[in-house]
């Protein structure tokens, strides 16, 4: 059987008499993507905290490569990134100078600092202290950091937090680049649009509780949501086919994914329609399907 890379188990964390975690389980193999996703306060970040091993958890078990979490955490931490959801280095460090710190503990050589200066785009400003630094170029250091010794676990908290969309659409390449060989990567993000084609699963925290868990199309049918095809001039055959009349209204054929290979089937060998596009939900939408439109707050309302 494979060791998850991490796995919580029936996790809750009181901070005194709060509960920031309730009852929390899930699993993350090597190679794979997990979003994880929740209002503000709904615990992302202590659950982070829960697997660096930073917070010990009130109750559960919370385990990294088949290890106590907060037990040796230090030992693990070279197969460990972490980029925090607040980048803040000590200012009178030049970038370069962060990275060499980092390098050093981490056992990683000059040359991967060179080329991640260079691919971050910060060469020109890495003898310059961080100070003179602008918001997103701290984050583009703050995640040169974090996968600075190419680790086996990769946690980040809003890693696209200030960061412009190229640099954004660089570091999800840089994290299918870790993710091909071999790590399992944890993203808290409020960015659901960037992160959704890179995730293999999401979990969903409300509260401090597990909302939801799965692939998308497992959010999908979680949610309900329906996928749909649009049509204009050919609305008359489609309304006409006994089979695809359950799923027509006003235009739109509706339906679950499991029917979708059915519909498809009827479209082009009994309505002879070749030219349409199926609109699945988007990550957005089933969020905001499964938490509701009011704001979260951290604490169960009355
Ligand atoms: N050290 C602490 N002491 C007391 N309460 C804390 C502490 N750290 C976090 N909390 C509380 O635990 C809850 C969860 O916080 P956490 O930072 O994990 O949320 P989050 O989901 O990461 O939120 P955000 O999206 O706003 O970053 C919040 O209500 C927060 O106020």
């Amino acid at each position: 059987m494979v060791t998850p890379s991490v796995k919580l188990t029936d996790v809750s964390l009181k901070y005194n008499d709060f509960t920031a975690l309730n009852h929390v389980s899930f699993e993350v193999n090597a190679g794979q993507t997990m979003a994880l996703l929740g209002h503000n306060g709904a615990g992302k970040s202590s659950l982070i905290k829960v697997i660096l091993g930073l917070i010990t958890p009130t109750a559960g078990t919370a385990e990294v490569m088949g290890q106590c979490a907060h037990k040796n955490h230090q030992k693990r931490s070279i197969n460990l990134g972490y980029l925090p959801e607040d980048v803040s280095f000590y200012d009178k460090l030049s970038g370069r100078e962060v990275l060499c710190y980092f390098a050093a503990l981490k056992g990683v050589g000059l040359a991967r600092i060179d080329s991640l200066i260079e691919e971050f785009g910060l060469g020109y400003a890495q003898h310059r202290q961080l100070k003179t630094y602008s918001k997103g170029m701290k984050q583009r250091l703050g995640v040169a950091q974090a996968i600075l010794s190419e680790p086996k676990i990769l946690l980040l908290d809003e890693p696209t937090v200030g960061l412009d969309p190229q640099a954004s659409q660089f570091l999800y390449g840089k994290i299918n680049e870790l993710k091909n060989a071999g790590c399992a990567v944890v993203i808290s993000t409020h960015e659901l649009s960037l992160v959704e084609s890179h995730l293999d699963t999401a979990l969903i925290m409300a509260r401090g509780k597990r909302r939801a868990l799965g692939t998308c199309a497992e959010l999908s049918r979680a949610s309900a949501l329906k996928s749909s095809i649009q049509f204009d001039e050919l609305a008359e055959q489609v309304k006409s086919n006994a089979y695809l009349q359950q799923f027509y209204h006003q235009g739109v054929l509706q339906f679950d994914s499991e029917d979708k290979a059915d519909i498809v089937k009827h479209l082009v060998s009994q309505c002879q329609v070749f030219d349409f596009e199926i609109k699945e939900p988007r990550l957005e939408d089933i969020y905001h399907e499964l938490m509701g439109q009011s704001l979260c707050s951290p604490v169960e309302q009355a």
